[in-house]
């Protein structure tokens, strides 16, 4: 089939190439002229494990196209994909503009009938408006489908070409058919393509991660009490995972979820329920129980340093915002960096993929080590708040070897508190009984 992907950030990158993959003929229009022109000599303009092959195969058979013109980008294509950005707007709600700009682009070059899916993560009655931006001026017959992406950065390949399911939502038995046939070769694992109305569709995408972000946001304020009370979340987790209702995943306590998703979804869904006369109560919790705990190694660094850490040099292993992306998006290492920065330390930094992303941003706030052994020269602590598996073993002995004191806040709970005891170090993590 032949698809048009319009946006080619992490899901379009990634949704085009997996559609080239299965052997649809895809364009991929983006208006960076940079990143097209990249992305057309066959450099890959994200990191995301598994995608550079794939890519590159495509590419190089045929099936893997790339322009900045719309009008060139959506000729003889039958499905059109939109996988453009969604930020908040100043409110919090869901800034469409992106979004509905080309639906009125599309509206006065549409040639014939076209499938145009919304990919991105957008508020219920999105298809409603897109589908009225492109009436506007079209002259022909067109559907509007929303096909949320479930995606996650890190393992997007594989979500995408093995989905736990495929949400559809359509009232048109004609995109019906032409939807289930392209995704058809993605779910012969038994796993379901759910059709449903348009405006359910789009609620499944923010209700999914907004409820993936209570669990978290419940977990970590289970932490919090585990310390006060003397348990470890550790064992609260394992002893709660095991029940299938609850299920073992998205239970790890941590500095808080960031990333391009949650944050924006959870307030977007807030605020899409405002707009209807409802307080989400549950999620204005999860949002303010986040916001505290991408801080919540800060009180026991200060603790530890009595108060002062004017003149304090930190080493901080992880600054993508989970492991296996090089996204920096609501980071919460980004935070760490501010507050210590702002009570007068300084940080030496290393990421093995997100360096670069940081220097845009941070700049020379903080130094750039090119190892993670590197980075702990003369710190007087090590904190951790990504979890790589390069980070999960490291040399021990190098660590206590290089850093002025045997000092450790970990944020994701890396290691085993009794090891670190063994090995001589003041270790303090995330809601474990030695982390008092
Ligand atoms: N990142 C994820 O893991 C993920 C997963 C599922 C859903 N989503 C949702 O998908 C959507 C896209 O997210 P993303 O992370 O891929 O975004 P992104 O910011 O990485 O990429 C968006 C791309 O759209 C391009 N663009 C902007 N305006 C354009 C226009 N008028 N014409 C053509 N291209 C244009 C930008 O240049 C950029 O390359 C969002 O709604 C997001 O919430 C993201
Ligand atoms: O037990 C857990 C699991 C995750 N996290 C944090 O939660 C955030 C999000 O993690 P994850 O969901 O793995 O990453 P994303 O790539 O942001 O993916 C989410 O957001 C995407 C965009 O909407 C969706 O498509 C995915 O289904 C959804 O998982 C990260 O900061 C993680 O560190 C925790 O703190 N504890």
């Amino acid at each position: 089939m032949k698809i048009t992907v319009v946006g080619t950030g992490y899901v379009g990158l990634v949704s085009g190439t997996c559609f080239a993959e299965t052997g649809n003929n895809v364009t991929c229009v983006d208006i960076d002229v940079n990143k097209v022109k990249k992305l057309s000599n066959g450099e890959v303009t994200i990191y995301e494990p598994g995608l550079e092959k794939l890519f590159e195969r495509n590419l190089k058979e045929g099936r893997l196209h790339f322009t900045t013109d719309l009008e060139e980008g959506i000729a003889d294509a039958k499905v059109i994909f939109l996988a453009l950005p969604t930020p908040p707007g100043e409110d919090g709600s869901a800034d469409l503009s992106y979004i509905l700009g080309v639906a009125d682009k599309l509206g006065k070059i549409l040639k014939d009938y076209k499938v145009i899916v919304d990919k991105s993560t957008v508020p219920v009655g999105t298809a409603e408006k897109v589908t009225a931006a492109i009436a506007k001026h079209a002259k022909v017959e067109f559907d509007v489908v929303s096909n949320p992406e479930f995606l996650r950065e890190g393992v997007a390949v594989e979500d995408f070409m093995k989905p736990d399911r495929v949400v559809i939502g359509t009232s048109s038995e004609r995109a019906r058919k032409i939807m289930g046939d392209l995704y058809a070769p993605y779910v012969r694992q038994g796993n379901p393509v759910i059709y449903m109305d348009e405006k359910s569709a789009e609620l499944t995408k923010y209700a999914a991660n907004s409820f993936l972000a209570t669990k978290i946001s419940f977990m970590n304020e289970i932490a919090i009490l585990c310390e006060k009370l003397g348990a470890d979340v550790d064992m609260v987790r394992r002893g709660i995972g095991s029940d299938d209702r609850i299920g073992k995943r998205f239970l790890f306590p941590g500095i808080g979820y960031g990333g391009s998703c949650f944050p924006k979804d959870v307030q977007a869904l807030v605020k899409s329920s405002e707009e209807v006369a409802y307080d989400f109560r549950i999620l204005n919790a999860v949002m303010d129980v986040n916001e505290k705990q991408k801080l919540f190694l800060m009180p026991k660094i200060f603790n530890y340093f009595n108060n002062d850490l004017k003149g304090k040099h930190f080493a901080l292993w992880g600054l993508a915002f989970k492991p296996n992306t090089d996204d920096i998006r609501e980071a919460p290492a980004l935070y760490l960096i501010d507050e210590l920065t702002k009570a007068g330390a300084t940080v030496s930094v290393f990421d093995p993929e997100a360096m670069n992303n940081v220097k845009g941003v941070v700049g020379d706030k903080v130094t750039y080590a090119e190892h993670q052994y590197e980075c702990l020269d003369n710190a007087d602590a090590l904190i951790i708040a990504t979890e790589w598996s390069v980070f999960r073993t490291p040399d021990f002995d190098q660590i206590s070897g290089t850093l002025k004191n045997k000092v450790i806040f970990d944020g994701r709970n890396l290691f085993e508190v009794s090891r670190m005891k063994e090995l001589g170090f003041h270790y303090e993590s995330v809601g474990r009984l030695a982390a008092k």
